[in-house]
């Protein structure tokens, strides 16, 4: 019996590719045994609610089709129910960090192979507070560009918006003091920058936190103390190299859960979305969603 899945995509995203080519990919979700319907999400905070009902009503599988943003959206519709089907992915978005962690090819077609062929991986979910993250959780002056970008530059002009935008907002990076506890430790510091990753490789960083793995029921938190300008350069430019974990401004280890609190205002930053505030208890949910992968990891489109 064919397998029901339900594609949720979002129009926007990238530059509006899905628009264009759904027809073609719709018949060869069809042709490789997935009956398919779709949902458009009409703007933010849609494409939670069509994960969550798609959970509901029983799809075999769920299909995401946007960027990080959008997986962002449909993880949170799925995280807490129960019978979560497996998750496949089209990455269409400017970032698609997870996708990349995933081997997940940008090419479409090769993308609805691997949900065709119905490989999974087992990955472990972050929670912080009451929302969800698949990638990466983080506060501080840098991280609060990534949501200031509006959809629509984006899709003009795609990875290039954010680069502008962090150029712009360099001179204006303040570090914010914080206290964070986890199982064995208790720190109170000044940081320009927190990090709490579940992936190796964030927006455009690949080697950001080597050691991360998405099984391994652990997240890797990276906090980069008080600096000034030229030696935030140094520490990005060491980080674009994976190079930046013996630094002396960069605090790295691994841990199960954490909580942050700080006097500062401070933003948090959930898959490159906005996430609420600080305090924030951050989490693991281990082995929590099932992704649909190339099950030898070694796509042939790989990289395209
Ligand atoms: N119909 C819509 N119109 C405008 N915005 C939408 C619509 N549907 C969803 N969105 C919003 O667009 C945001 C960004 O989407 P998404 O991540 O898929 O694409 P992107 O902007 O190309 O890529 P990225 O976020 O990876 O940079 C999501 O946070 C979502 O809330």
């Amino acid at each position: 019996m064919a397998k029901r899945a339900r594609l949720i995509y979002n129009p926007t995203s990238g530059r509006e590719e899905m628009k264009r080519r759904l027809p073609e990919i719709l018949q060869r979700l069809e042709r490789g045994g997935l009956e398919t319907s779709t949902h458009a999400t009409t703007g933010e905070g849609d494409a939670t609610l069509a994960a969550a009902e798609a959970v509901e009503r029983g799809f075999d599988v769920i299909i995401a089709a946007g960027g990080d943003g959008t997986l962002y959206e449909v993880i949170n519709g799925m995280a807490e129910r129960e019978n979560r089907p497996p998750l496949g992915l089209l990455p269409l978005g400017t970032t698609n960090d997870f996708a990349r962690a995933m081997s997940i090819p940008k090419n479409l077609e090769a993308a609805c192979d691997i949900i065709i062929h119905g490989a999974t991986r087992v990955i472990d979910l972050g929670k912080a507070n009451q929302r969800y993250f698949i990638n990466i959780a983080g506060g501080g002056s840098l991280t609060e560009l990534t949501y200031e970008v509006p959809s629509r530059l984006k899709t003009m002009l795609g990875q290039l918006a954010y680069y502008m935008k962090g150029l712009e907002k360099l001179p204006r990076l303040r570090p914010v003091e914080i206290v964070l506890k986890s199982e064995d430790r208790e720190l109170h510091e000044e940081v320009m920058v927190f990090l709490i990753s579940n992936t190796n490789s964030v927006a455009g960083f690949e080697k950001l936190c080597p050691d991360a793995a998405i099984d391994d029921g652990l997240m890797d938190i990276i906090l980069v103390k008080k600096c000034n300008l030229v030696e935030m350069i140094r520490v990005v430019t060491l980080a674009l190299r994976g190079e930046h974990l013996n630094d002396p401004h960069i605090i790295h280890f691994q841990s199960k859960q954490i909580q942050i609190t700080s006097p500062d205002y401070t933003q948090l930053n959930l898959d490159g979305e906005f996430g609420g505030t600080l305090p924030g208890t951050f989490s693991v949910l281990p082995s929590h969603l099932q992704i649909l992968v190339d099950e030898t990891g070694n796509s042939k489109y790989k990289g395209k």
